[in-house]
């Protein structure tokens, strides 16, 4: 991306060793789009996604979202949202509290946030799913309910690591279609892990590829999928 063009997330010169492993980012992350993180396993994609979330924190260097420093903020106080592949839902609480807590973590919840709720299973798919626990739903309806109480929180901002990773394949497929589905109402700016070419080429607007704790490329997804000559995205994209 351009100097000067509206970033909603930018990294500048954060550096960070974990063990053995050393990272230097420094991008910008476009403001309502869909961005990939893709690389080798190892190379760093979580780490980025987790530097911006608070989950790890810097060395040096700052993290700004929508202009503000966000560098010593706890994760609960930034404006992002979150879904993991495991999607972390609470599996002795039914779904109508699981997607709550994204709204209220004491669970102090007006008429309307009550109704945001439902709202937010019905846009899922969902609708009706409120008194059902995790462990009765399928692995794709899981999923969907962790997305629902990621909308409920309605950050600027989403966070996806691997989101649809533990899925089969026609159900990564409807799960990317939702997300799409998504994206086109709120605008939400999406930054998202993913090791999948496929996933990469459906819902990607940018890509940032990681190699060795560094981004060796930031750029269009259709500039990237053209990288053939380049060593390790060429090999990335022939094995993938
Ligand atoms: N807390 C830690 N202590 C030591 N090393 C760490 C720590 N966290 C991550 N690493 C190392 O940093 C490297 C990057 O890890 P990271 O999880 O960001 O990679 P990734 O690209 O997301 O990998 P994958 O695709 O396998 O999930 C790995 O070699 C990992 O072992």
């Amino acid at each position: 991306m351009k100097d000067g063009q509206k970033a909603d997330i930018l990294l500048r010169e954060v550096r960070l060793a974990l063990g053995e492993q050393r990272f230097h980012f420094d991008c910008s992350i476009g403001e309502g789009l869909i961005t990939a993180i893709t690389g080798r396993s190892g190379s760093g994609k979580s780490t980025l996604l987790n530097l911006v979330a608070g989950f790890e924190a810097p060395q040096q260097g700052r993290i700004v979202i929508g202009g503000q420093d966000v560098t010593e903020l706890h994760p609960s106080e930034r404006p992002v949202s979150l879904v993991f592949q495991d999607n972390n839902l609470f599996t002795h609480l039914d779904l109508f509290t699981n997607i709550a807590l994204g709204i209220s973590p004491s669970l102090r919840l007006a008429k309307e946030d009550r109704r945001n709720v439902s709202a937010a299973l019905e846009r899922v798919g969902l609708g009706g799913f409120e008194t059902r626990k995790p462990g009765t739903l399928s692995g794709g309806e899981r999923q969907r309910a962790a997305f629902a109480r990621a909308l409920v929180r309605r950050r600027p901002v989403l966070l996806l690591d691997e989101p649809f990773a533990a899925l089969d394949p026609a159900l990564r497929s409807t799960m990317a279609d939702l997300l799409l589905e998504l994206h086109r109402d709120d605008g939400t700016t999406i930054l998202m892990v993913t090791h999948d070419l496929e996933e990469v080429r459906r819902l990607a607007d940018e890509v940032l590829f990681v190699e060795e704790g560094r981004i060796s490329f930031a750029g269009k997804r259709d500039d990237f999928l053209a990288q053939e000559t380049s060593g390790a995205i060429s090999e990335f994209l022939r094995r993938s």
